[in-house]
């Protein structure tokens, strides 16, 4: 398990990290999601050992990141921002530098970087230098070395930055299948990556942890969540908004698009819970003049979601 309490980083006068609490069990998948400067790398930096906290305590797997720094330190694969790797090595030399450093030689260190670069699809590039390779390849060079041990405990700072579409893709399949044995945070500002790939997701704004949910939990807070979204086509789209005003547990009724191709109404129920959907579209089956093009049932956006929690609009 990481055990983070009241983690708290002073540079001078800014706090950019003010008393973090939370923990992370295997298996879990945390996502760190926040807007530009609200303290995700500094957080992680701190869990790592990368530098230590002003206030509070990091545990990582029983051991603590000050106090039992190696044994921390030895469960932990990190990857930092912006992949710092050493730019004249091979790729194969770095990883096999990484290796030994890590405590393994011989057949042991040959076994680790070979698997390592199958896995992370570097072997097109094994042999060339770190410093003519592309963006995306450093990234992948330096989400190698973070797993190159099978550490019990992975910090990835952005992993997927710099990532071609597909790379994003194998990156988050890998994190996915990783994640049955390893507690795993990642920091991310692609929203949809926490959706696909999280179990958990943190907001963190102002060096605070300001929601900590499941990505539906999330979602749910949404003020679209729960709502209806009908698309209507021929004569009688106004007759059947006001149907609708009527009907019992719902709270308004917007037009949201009219056009040559339709209407579209969203309908906002009273209680997100309580789902109206089955009487909308009984309401609007009863004007002939109106045909049903499209309708379903919002689940809420996290961009919403997030944009609310982070600055309160
Ligand atoms: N070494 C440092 N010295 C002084 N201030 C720092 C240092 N590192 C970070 N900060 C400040 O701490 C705050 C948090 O920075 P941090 O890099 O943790 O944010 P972040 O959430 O990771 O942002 P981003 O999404 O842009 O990567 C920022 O105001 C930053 O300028």
């Amino acid at each position: 398990m990481i055990e983070v309490k009241n983690l708290t980083k002073q540079f001078g006068n800014h706090l950019a990290v003010d008393h973090i609490s939370f923990t992370a069990e295997k298996g879990e998948i945390v996502g760190f999601l926040g807007p530009n400067g609200a303290g995700k790398s500094t957080t992680m930096r701190m869990i790592t050992g990368f530098f230590p906290p002003t206030e509070g305590t990091v545990v990582i797997g029983g051991s603590d990141i000050l106090k039992q720094s190696l044994a921390a330190r030895q469960k932990i694969g990190y990857l930092p921002e912006n992949a710092p790797v050493y730019p004249d090595m091979t790729v194969t030399r770095y990883l096999e530098f990484c290796a030994e450093i890590r405590g393994f030689s011989g057949s042991a260190r040959n076994r680790r970087v070979g698997e390592t670069i199958e896995r992370c699809f570097l072997a097109g590039v094994r042999n060339q230098d770190v410093n003519t390779l592309s963006k995306g390849y450093k990234q992948r060079v330096c989400f190698a070395q973070s797993i190159l041990h099978d550490p019990e405990y992975l910090i990835l700072d952005e992993p997927t930055d710099g990532l071609d579409p597909n790379q994003k893709h194998e990156v988050r399949l890998m994190i996915r299948e990783m994640s049955a044995s390893k507690a795993i945070i990642f920091s991310t500002h692609i929203l949809d990556e926490v959706d696909s790939v999280c179990s958990r997701a943190m907001i963190i704004a102002g060096g605070k942890v300001v929601a900590d949910d499941t990505p539906d939990g999330l979602r749910r807070r949404s003020a679209l969540h729960g709502s209806v979204v009908l698309t209507l086509k021929g004569e009688g789209a106004g007759d059947v908004q006001q149907r609708i005003e009527e009907l019992g547990g719902v709270a308004s009724v917007s037009v949201v698009d009219s056009d040559n191709d339709g209407t579209t109404l969203r309908i906002i129920p009273d209680d997100p819970g309580a789902p109206v959907a089955d009487r909308v579209i009984a309401a609007a089956g009863q004007d002939d003049r109106a045909r049903i093009s499209s309708v379903f049932v919002e689940q809420g956006r996290l961009d919403d979601v997030f944009r609310e929690i982070t600055t309160g609009n």
